[in-house]
């Protein structure tokens, strides 16, 4: 379904929430929102290829309707693997839940309505956060990556996929500049970008590319890189070294 939902004037602009009506027209919203998203959900699944193991767990935390699991489910072959998905939008969930049942796997899954802050993670060969870290309170990032590291098995991997700022002012306005115009060219109106960007002011705290690296090394990750970039989207992998002492 057509994301029309800041196409009219809206007196009392709320703060953004995965509601019943984002939900419903999720997947065209974030594919015209999001610069590059097809391509980071298909690399999400050739990632999945080489890194999944056998008799592992595979999380993919604020999974929406399901296109980072359903990517990763297509590309695995290893036998007694477990994708969790989760997410605290029980109008997503619904959706998710009901997509993925559409499609035959041997890969089970589960899909949990809850917050990504409280579930555990254990035994994990791959964790995708796509355009979730994003939405969490700053404070709170630092802890959620923590226990990902610390779930993931050595040589396991973290997919990290946000929307950037960037320190230099000039840089930082060109990109969301382009970002703007390619939402333009997708179809949304000057008011629909306007409106949909106050609406996410206050929900959506973006961090640059170099407080990523930090946290995600703080975290205890020795191999962090940036794959893909597009304006001011991208994504990030980052891998459990071998030797990791933990
Ligand atoms: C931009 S969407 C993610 C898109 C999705 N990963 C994809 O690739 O299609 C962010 C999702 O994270 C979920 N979310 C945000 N904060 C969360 C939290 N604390 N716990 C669980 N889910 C959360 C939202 O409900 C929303 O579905
Ligand atoms: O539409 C925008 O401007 C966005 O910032 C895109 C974005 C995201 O980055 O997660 C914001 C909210 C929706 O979930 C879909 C995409």
């Amino acid at each position: 379904m057509k994301d029309t939902l800041f196409s009219a004037p809206i007196e009392k602009l709320g703060d953004f929430t995965f509601d019943e009506s984002v939900a419903e027209v999720f997947p065209d919203m974030i594919q015209r929102s999001v610069p590059g998203y097809s391509n980071i959900i298909t690399a999400i699944g050739m990632l999945a290829a080489r890194f999944v193991t056998p008799h592992s767990n595979v999380y993919d935390l604020g999974c929406s309707r399901g296109a980072g699991i359903l990517s990763m489910r297509r590309h695995i072959q290893v036998e007694g693997v477990q994708i969790i998905g989760v997410d605290n939008s029980a109008p997503m969930v619904e959706r998710c839940r009901h997509h993925l049942s559409a499609f035959h796997s041997t890969t089970p899954v589960e899909i949990l309505c809850d917050d990504i802050r409280c579930i555990e993670i254990k035994n994990a060969s791959m964790v995708v956060l796509n355009f979730t870290l994003q939405f969490l309170p700053p404070d709170d990032r630092l802890a959620l990556l923590q226990k990902i590291y610390q779930g993931l098995e050595p040589n396991g991997v973290l997919v990290l996929s946000e929307k950037f700022t960037f320190t230099d002012e000039h840089i930082n306005t060109l990109l969301i500049d382009l970002h703007h115009t390619f939402k333009r060219a997708n179809g949304y109106s000057e008011l629909e970008v306007s409106q949909k960007r106050t609406a996410l002011e206050n929900v959506m705290r973006t961090d640059s590319i170099a407080t990523h690296k930090q946290r995600l090394e703080q975290a205890g990750f020795s191999q962090v890189e940036l794959w893909f970039q597009c304006f001011n989207f991208g994504s990030m992998v980052a891998i459990k070294s071998n030797n990791s002492p933990l």
